[in-house]
């Protein structure tokens, strides 16, 4: 099965692009990860409790107000509804919890690796769950959406990684505040820089991305040289229209389609030690790669 890893900066089409993978003529399944965040947050879970415990004293919004028992529910009522789960606590309030998070200053990020590592490890863990249902299911292909995807090291695990970027900076904030703005939210301008500022730059991302195609640490007969081997980091330079953006998403899976034959995904699930040879070939080439990136990265800033 062909993991293919989609990520991105926040608001630069992620979410757009899992769509059109999702809908025919791709028709792919896809794993969320800001989805699976959402949920092992719920009111209930052991991350929802950490967090009221960790964060709770210090941001006094820290829960939404649940609104007002809509007119049905009479105390009449309640007596009838005893099988009903009781209220498991108030839902967090994201925003308030965002603006603790999201930014620059040491203590943001400081907050944001705590965060981070109540989360994470409930998303992983769901994360390995919906891929071996999708791997027993039979899938060709499975798409990964998740935003921090080389911050996390999920990079590894992908035979193809597919970034979604914009060139323009003020795009990519005016299309967040656009969307918060449509979803009734309030982000400010700050807060929305605040945002884009909690990641990786994009460009910077799509350079990790194209920096899989051979990073110069294999010989030449085993890294493979043009066609194929492109496909193993691919940028969407999202800058145009949703039109142009459906057409370069149709390109590059033209290209993964090439690189990853739907045979073979057969083969590797038939002959599981193929399969596991493969994945196993798979790693230790994005573990090279990573690696030779990050040196010359830090030999270009010696440089500077
Ligand atoms: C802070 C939270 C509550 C804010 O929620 P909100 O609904 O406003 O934003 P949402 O979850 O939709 O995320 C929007 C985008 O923000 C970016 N983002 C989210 N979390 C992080 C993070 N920890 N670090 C950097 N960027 C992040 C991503 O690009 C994401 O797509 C939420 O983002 C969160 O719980 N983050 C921690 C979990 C996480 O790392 N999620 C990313 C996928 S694993
Ligand atoms: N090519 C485009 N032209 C116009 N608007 C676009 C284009 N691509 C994306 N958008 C809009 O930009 C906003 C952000 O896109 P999207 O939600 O797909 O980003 P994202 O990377 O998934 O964000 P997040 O990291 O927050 O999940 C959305 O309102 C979307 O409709």
């Amino acid at each position: 099965m062909l993991l293919l890893g989609l990520t991105g900066s926040i608001a630069t089409g992620k979410s757009t692009v899992s769509a059109i993978l999702t809908s025919p003529p791709h028709s792919l399944p896809l794993i969320d990860a800001d989805l699976l965040a959402r949920q092992a947050v719920e009111p209930g879970t052991k991350a929802y409790h950490q967090i009221i415990t960790y964060f709770g004293p210090s941001t006094p919004d820290l829960l939404l107000r649940l609104p007002p028992p809509p007119p049905a529910a009479k105390p009449q009522d309640e007596k009838h509804s005893d099988d009903k789960p009781a209220p498991k606590g108030r839902p967090l309030n994201r925003a308030a919890l965002g603006r603790r998070v999201f930014g620059d200053t040491e203590a943001k990020k400081r907050d944001r690796a705590v965060l981070n590592r109540i989360i994470h490890p409930a998303v992983r863990r769901a994360m390995f769950k919906a891929l071996l249902y999708c791997y027993v299911r039979g899938c060709w292909a499975v798409v990964l959406d998740v935003p921090l995807l080389f911050e996390s090291g999920w990079d590894r695990l992908c035979a193809s990684v597919v970034v979604v970027a914009v060139r323009d900076p003020e795009l990519q904030i005016r299309r967040l505040l656009e969307r918060d703005r449509a979803q009734g939210g309030g982000m400010t301008p700050q807060e929305a820089t605040e945002r884009v500022r909690s990641q990786w730059d994009v460009r910077l991302k799509a350079e990790r991305c194209l920096g899989r195609n051979g990073a110069g640490v294999l010989p030449g007969f085993l890294a493979g040289k043009g066609g194929e081997e492109e496909a193993r980091g691919l940028v969407i330079w999202n800058d145009g229209d949703k039109a142009e953006l459906r057409r370069e998403v149709g390109l590059v899976m033209d290209k993964v389609r090439r690189k990853s034959p739907r045979w073979w995904s057969w083969v590797c699930l038939l002959v599981p030690p193929v399969g596991f040879a493969a994945a196993s070939w798979q790693l230790v080439r994005n573990l090279l790669d990573g690696w030779a990136w990050e040196r010359r990265r830090k030999m270009e800033k010696a440089k500077l």
